[in-house]
Formats: structure tokens, sequence, C-alpha cells
């Protein structure tokens, strides 16, 4: 940390708060010492000071019981979760992520699910070097609510905007898995194998943050995958004003089959299952090379599944054959 970054600061604890009141939870659960804030918690705002030459990213995203979550969810888990989707965002930036702020409106102060809760949202937080700098807390039907600021070296942020036809397709990760652990939690799927690996994909992401830093200089655009494979593309295609071909032989079915799961339903998840906060990113065919070997410096599958095309937002499969079919570039949409 370069000596410019200031002393963490935190305030005194309120003498007015109660065992159980407000407060007391706020001081209890969600008062952890910072690293690298100059004033955090028990002020009207946090004070942060940017390191010099970098510019903010700042993102927010919430989580509603019963639209992202079932309300009987392992608190813990969901703490990470929480904290995690926005992490993602940062990811998808290029950006480091360094603090969040937490807002939660809660149906009841059950003290053991909010340290749990607590834990899994620090646990996020040590692993990617995030201060919780503040936030709100109230009475109300359960939502999880964060906004991220994070660093990122001025003018190299990774946008949705910046890509060419001709430049590839490529995806980090497994993306499918998490919406295979939904339909388990529906009861319309029941694997053969790889459950547990399924659950925990949709329930602790792991944000890519690592390659997001490494794609800077690479990658032409980037966004995570929050709604599906198909319908983030489509925010790419937009705003790059390209088309897409994906290459079917290419997609990374493999460790969906062998859930068990069919071909129609592994691809059906691949394409447009949603939660899966990996990185699709766009990157011109010279850097074939340096992206490949990014890989296995980072311990993360990245498979190149197609190519930007000049016709404005359409996106075609190519089967083996050659033969091309549209898809539509529909994601989860919550008002769709
Ligand atoms: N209520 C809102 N007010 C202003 N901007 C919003 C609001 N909701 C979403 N946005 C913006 O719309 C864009 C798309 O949102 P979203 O699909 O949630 O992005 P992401 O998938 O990255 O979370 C983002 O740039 C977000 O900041
Ligand atoms: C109970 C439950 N129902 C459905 C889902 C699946 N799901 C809910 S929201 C969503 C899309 C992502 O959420 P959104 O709020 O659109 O995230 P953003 O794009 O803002 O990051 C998905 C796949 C889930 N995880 N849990
Ligand atoms: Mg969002």
């Amino acid at each position: 940390m370069p000596s410019s970054a200031p002393a963490s600061r935190q305030n005194a604890p309120d003498a007015a708060a109660t065992t159980a009141g407000e407060f007391a939870l706020i001081q209890r659960h969600f008062s952890r010492p910072c690293g690298h804030t100059a004033l955090a918690g028990g002020d009207d705002a946090a004070l942060l000071h940017p390191r010099p030459g970098m510019e903010l990213a700042v993102s927010a995203d919430m989580l509603v019981a019963g639209t992202h979550f079932f309300p009987d969810a392992d608190p813990h888990d969901l703490g990470w979760k929480t904290l995690a989707v926005n992490v993602s965002d940062l990811a998808a930036m290029g950006a480091d992520p360094r603090w969040a702020l937490l807002s939660l409106a809660l149906p009841a102060a059950d003290d053991a699910w909010i340290a749990a809760f607590a834990d899994g949202f620090y646990a996020c937080a040590e692993r990617f070097g995030v201060d919780l700098a503040g936030g709100d807390t109230t009475r109300g039907p359960l939502t999880l609510s964060v906004t991220i600021l994070g660093e990122v070296p001025r003018g190299q942020a990774l946008t949705r905007a910046g890509a060419n036809a001709g430049d590839d397709i490529w995806v980090s990760g497994q993306p499918g898995l998490a919406a295979l652990g939904l339909e388990m939690l529906r009861g319309t799927f029941a694997p053969t194998a790889d459950g547990e690996r399924c659950l925990a994909a949709l329930h602790r992401p792991q944000p890519r943050v690592a390659l997001g830093q490494a794609l800077r200089g690479l990658a032409s655009a980037a966004l995570d995958i929050s709604d599906g494979l198909l319908g983030d593309l489509g925010h790419i295609l937009v705003q790059s004003r390209c088309g897409a071909t994906l290459h079917e032989d290419a997609l990374p079915l493999a460790a969906l089959y062998a859930t068990g799961a069919s071909p129609a339903l592994a691809r059906r998840c691949l394409l447009a299952g949603g939660d899966d906060y990996e990185l699709l990113f766009c990157a011109p065919p010279a850097a074939r090379a340096a992206i490949t070997a990014l890989g296995p410096a980072l311990a993360l599958p990245l498979t190149r599944i197609g190519t930007l095309s000049d016709a404005p937002g359409t996106v075609a499969l190519r089967s083996a054959d050659g033969t091309l079919t549209a898809l539509a570039a529909r994601g989860y949409d919550h008002f769709g």
C-alpha cells in the first residue's frame, strides 16, 4: 500500500445503544476494523481516500427474499453472496474492490441469523480486501443491498462498449452450474453427480477479480454474467454495435452433462440460466495467446466460445457442420 494511504479510523461505540436495539446490532455485527478507510461507521458519512491515479468504480446490487433467494437460505451463504455479486461487478470493470456500504431491511432482530450473515459477508470482504465502510439498517421485508466502490487506473476500466467485429468471445469458469443448483432446490432436477458443486456455484459465487484485472489492456469489452450468458452478451452487442456467432462445439457443456443434466437442460442452463458471476469478455485474436496463458496462471478455465460479427444485435449458433441457427439474446428480466 502506498505511503499516502490513510490510517483507518472508526468512531467510538454509541453510548445510547441498548443491547437489543438497532445501534447495538450494528456495533455487534457490522463494526469490524477497517484496513484502508479514513473514517468508517458511526458518523453521517464514511470518508474514503482513493489512491492517486485511480478513478472510482461504483455499483449497487440488492438481493430480495423470494426473488434472489429462498427465505430459508443459509445466512452465512447469503452474507457471502450479498457481497460477492457486487464484487463481481467491479471484477467485470477490471477494478480493485475497496469499500462497501451494506443496507439491510430485516423482518426481525434475529441475532443468530444476523451473526451468521455477518460472518459470511466479512469472509467475502476479507477474501477480496473490501472494507465495510457503512450502511443502513431498518425493519422490513428481508432485503440485502450493497453499494460497492473500487479503484481502477484512470482510463483502463473494461466497459461493455469497446468490442469490435472479429473479436473472440470468451467466458470464464463454468456457467450453467448455478442454474442447475436452482433447479435442484426447486425439485425439478436430481443430479446423478456433482450436486454439491451446483449448489456451491449458486450459493457461493466466486467473483473473478484477478481475471478482470489481468484483462486490462487485453479485453475490448467485459461484463459479469448475472442474467444468463445470452442475455448479458446482448448488452455487449448493443453497446458495441456488433452481432455474435457462438460455436456449438466450443460451448463448455461437459461439466454440465457430468451432473446427469439432459442436453436440453444443460444447454438452457449454460446459455440462459443466470446467477453465474463468471466473466464474459471479448478480445482481438492477437490477444489469444496471452489470454490462453491466463487460464493456468489463475487456475481458472477460460473458454473461447465464439466470434463477434458485423450483423448488429443478432446471435447465431454455428454447429460443427456449419449450420447456423438464430438465438434470442434475452436474459433474466424482473418485469419481462
Ligand atoms: N434504479 C436505478 N437508477 C439508476 N440506474 C439504475 C437503476 N437500476 C439499474 N440502473 C443501472 O442500469 C444498468 C443495468 O443494471 P443491471 O442490469 O442491474 O446491471 P448489472 O447486471 O451490472 O447489475 C446499470 O448501469 C445500473 O447502474
Ligand atoms: C428463489 C430464487 N429465484 C430465482 C433465482 C434466479 N435469479 C433471480 S434474480 C436472477 C438474475 C440476477 O439478478 P439481478 O437482480 O437481475 O442481478 P443484476 O443483473 O442486477 O446483477 C436470477 C438468475 C434465484 N437465485 N433464487
Ligand atoms: Mg444490477
